[in-house]
């Protein structure tokens, strides 16, 4: 049986690349594959282990058809790469780290798509961001205004969704992760 794509969402800064590195272990020992993202971010930027690309050769790859998914935003390019599809193919489940601007296409991709949204008091989310250094203080400000606009009815329609706070600490989100998982039987 085919593998689900298990697409996690959520705002800048909510805890999407620490959960995923948190999760990778317990999700690796239930068959589920985390992919690496392709970013146009400097190898420098602090952050999740992406593979870090130049604008050019991000256009390149998307020409070549590289991607499963990508898209534009915070001024940067992301591609989610094809090897996804052959682990789905396998029977493998896939967590990726996505996009809420783009979660329709993804659902025209990949219609069973399991949706994990992240979500974080928005006074915690501003300081999280403060401390990660990533980004500057405009670009932190952009990052929250982003936010709004995303109608709270984003997941109306979607039927499968597991909505984890993440305003305490890591490892209850992980374990609350994992049992959501276990129960929804996303893992193969
Ligand atoms: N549950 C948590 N408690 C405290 N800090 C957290 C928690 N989850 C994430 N963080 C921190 O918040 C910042 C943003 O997390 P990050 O995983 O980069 O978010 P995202 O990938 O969604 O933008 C990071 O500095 C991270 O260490
Ligand atoms: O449409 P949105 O839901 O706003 O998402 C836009 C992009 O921002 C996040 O990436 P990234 O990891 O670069 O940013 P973050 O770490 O600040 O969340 C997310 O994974 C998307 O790629």
């Amino acid at each position: 049986m085919a593998g689900r794509l298990i697409y996690l969402i959520g705002p800048s800064g909510s805890g999407k690349d620490s959960l995923l590195d948190a999760a990778r272990e317990p999700m690796a020992a239930r068959g589920c594959r985390i992919v690496r993202r392709v970013i146009t971010r400097s190898a420098e930027a602090k952050g999740e282990a992406a593979q870090a690309v130049s604008v050019e050769q991000f256009n390149q790859l998307q020409a070549e058809g590289a991607f499963a998914l990508d898209w534009f935003a915070n001024g940067l390019h992301y591609g989610i790469p094809k090897e996804i599809d052959q682990w789905l193919a396998d029977g493998h489940d896939v967590l990726i780290n996505g996009s809420r601007g783009h979660l329709s296409q993804a659902r025209e991709r990949y219609p069973d798509l399991l949706v994990v949204l992240l979500s974080v008091d928005q006074a915690v989310l501003r300081q999280r961001l403060l401390a990660r250094g990533r980004e500057s203080a405009d670009e932190v400000e952009e990052r929250l205004t982003r936010n709004a606009q995303f109608a709270d009815d984003l997941l109306a329609d979607v039927p499968s969704v597991i909505v984890l706070d993440n305003s305490g600490a890591l490892e209850h989100t992980v374990t609350r992760l994992l049992q959501r998982i276990d129960r929804e039987h996303a893992c193969v």
